[in-house]
């Protein structure tokens, strides 16, 4: 089978300057994640994951090289142009929340419908996350990992073709980070997942494992057999 590319990197470097110095928070990245992978970025505090994400994300400008999104040159785009590419294409999981407390949980998800066409229904995508019975309640009648699962759902819900994940079970139990996983690795059917994490057992089940170190990428390995989400011991 061939693989498409969702998103490639070449010769990508992101300089902060510093006083008089230059820091390279990315230098020199290159490596391409094909359409329907999980994949997780790996490293130390430092490393540039968070810079890496922005970038794919189209939240950050590059310095250097060029980044591709299903063959479509974006380093060069506009404010314009990378807000419509963000709408069009892009999920976010932050850590932060980021749903708004006078909407119901309901409601925070059917907001995604405004941006995409081929949103999901939002009442199984809640099923799927664990807050069926709460549709109607507001983020402030739910504990910090309900309200984060109410913005996993609405991310999921959005169908974007490449969903970006900072850390996504964070604030969640060992139980519920398992489900999420799986509703993750269920999103690679229709999208591609990339997940940040310094979590190294979900490094396991997924299909490639990209490690960073001091702005560079020092291992990318693609899993032949990743392991079942059940097999793994949280
Ligand atoms: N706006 C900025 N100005 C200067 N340096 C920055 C800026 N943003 C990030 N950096 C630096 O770039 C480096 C990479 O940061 P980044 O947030 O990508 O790391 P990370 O791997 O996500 O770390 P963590 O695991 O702690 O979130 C860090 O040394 C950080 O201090």
């Amino acid at each position: 089978m061939i693989m498409k590319k969702c998103i490639e990197f070449n010769g990508v470097s992101k300089k902060y300057e510093v006083g008089e110095k230059a820091f390279y928070a990315l230098d020199d990245v290159s490596f391409s994640i094909d359409q329907h992978e999980m994949v997780v970025i790996l490293g130390p505090s430092g490393a540039g994951k968070s810079t890496l994400l922005n970038i794919m994300g189209g939240m950050d400008h590059v310095t250097d090289g060029k980044v591709y999104m299903n063959d479509v040159d974006i380093s060069g785009y506009s404010e314009k142009e990378l807000t419509e590419y963000r709408a069009k294409n892009i999920g976010f999981i932050f850590q932060f929340y980021n749903i708004l407390p006078t909407l119901t949980v309901k409601e925070n998800v059917d907001l995604i419908r405004d941006v995409v066409k081929n949103a999901k229904d939002s009442t199984e995508i809640l099923n799927k996350v664990g807050l069926n019975g709460q549709e109607n309640k507001f983020p402030n009648q739910l504990s910090g990992g309900e309200q984060q699962r109410v913005s996993i759902a609405r991310a999921i819900a959005k169908n974007p073709k490449l969903l970006l994940c900072d850390e996504p079970t964070g604030a969640l139990d060992s139980n519920t980070g398992v489900e999420i996983l799986k509703l993750l690795r269920e999103c690679t059917k229709d999208n591609t997942v990339v997940i940040v994490t310094h979590n190294a057992l979900i490094a396991d089940v997924a299909d490639r494992v990209i490690r960073l170190k001091n702005g560079k990428i020092i291992e990318n390995v693609v899993n032949k057999q990743p392991k079942n989400i059940d097999e793994v011991n949280w």
